[in-house]
């Protein structure tokens, strides 16, 4: 493994809303007991359903949200101890984000080339000249010709859209991006293209990526680790060959057993019901409410975590691992 840029130990983010009338405030737990990692060069790819917690991980670890609880490391420091210039300029050029919507992302009142100088600007990086040189060079790096460099975001594709959200990611030299569904607002024909994009540049480039989908297929085409989600805390987390093919946490198999040729035993297991509420998260395991394998255990405490060499699980009934053909 090599040396984290940003890690996150034991990080919580409960929000305060508003559920029931004015006066009513629920807290709401996004996230509980996050750790993770990445590093130059790794892919950890993050899946689960929906309202699992998968955003906040994402804006935790970019810096766009201060945890509640726990430490948010970069490279080795207590990223919320640096102090803030510090932070905007160290942390803000080695991470960069890319978002779901790039309609949305990019400011449609600006050409590509403002859009990619403007990190250069604010982050005071080199002359005029040096940063529209620049400018071209991101354009190269993913795939688009010179002359879109006049255009608003409103006239290109949604695909080249996207490729303008990763240049602008790019811009600073980061050695991470965290892309949170990069590709799921993108028309089914260029998805592959921009994942394709995202590889290339992780090989080229030697970038650390945070990749979060629910694609299952592909984050496990695509992630060297996968960490799954479920109700705000991550159940499962190891290489992507041990959690998609030797899945210990049933939910995870239950998200695995829809890919093909994955498992010994092909049978779908279908989830029933809903991720539960995450002002009321279950006592104990949160899963146990749609667990086919729960017992009053599961109810006591979160389970504590069993591991492996390089895999980590929360069950008190784990999956016994059959046969993996990852
Ligand atoms: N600002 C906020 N205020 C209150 N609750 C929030 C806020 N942001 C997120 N949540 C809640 O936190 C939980 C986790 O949300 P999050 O967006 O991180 O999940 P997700 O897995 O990314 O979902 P999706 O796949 O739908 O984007 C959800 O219950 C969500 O409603």
């Amino acid at each position: 493994m090599t040396e984290p840029i940003v890690s996150l130990d034991d990080v919580h983010v409960v929000h305060t809303a508003r559920t029931g009338g004015l006066l009513r405030r629920d807290r709401v737990h996004a996230l509980t007991d996050a750790t993770a990692s990445v590093g130059r060069g790794e892919v950890l790819g993050v899946v689960g359903e929906s309202g699992c917690g998968k955003s906040t991980l994402a804006r935790v670890l970019t810096g766009l949200q201060r945890p509640t609880r726990g430490t948010v490391r970069f490279r080795g420091e207590d990223l919320w101890s640096i102090p803030a210039q510090r932070r905007r300029t160290e942390f803000g050029s080695a991470v960069g984000v890319v978002f779901q919507d790039p309609s949305t992302a990019l400011n449609p009142r600006l050409p590509v080339r403002r859009i990619l100088r403007d990190p250069l600007d604010v982050h005071n990086r080199g002359s005029l000249r040096q940063r529209e040189a620049r400018v071209e060079e991101l354009l190269g790096l993913v795939g688009l010709p010179d002359h879109v460099d006049g255009a608003l975001p409103a006239q290109l594709s949604g695909g080249q859209r996207q490729r303008v959200a990763v240049a602008r990611a790019l811009a600073l030299e980061p050695d991470v991006i965290v892309a949170d569904e990069p590709t799921s607002a993108l028309d089914v024909s260029v998805r592959a293209q921009v994942l394709n994009l995202l590889v290339d540049l992780r090989a080229r480039l030697g970038l650390g990526l945070v990749f979060i989908s629910h694609d299952i297929q592909t984050v496990r085409y695509i992630a060297d680790r996968i960490a799954v989600m479920y109700l705000g805390r991550i159940v499962e987390e190891g290489p992507s060959a041990l959690v998609a093919g030797e899945s210990r946490h049933p939910y995870t198999r239950a998200l695995f057993s829809a890919t093909p040729g994955l498992l010994e035993e092909t049978e779908q297991i279908v989830l029933e019901g809903r991720v539960p509420s995450a002002t009321h998260p279950p006592s104990g395991c949160p899963f146990r409410t749609r667990c086919w394998k729960a017992t009053d255990a599961c109810a006591a405490e979160f389970p504590r975590a069993e591991a492996d060499d390089t895999h980590i699980w929360h069950c008190v009934h784990p999956e016994i691992p059959t046969r993996s053909t990852a």
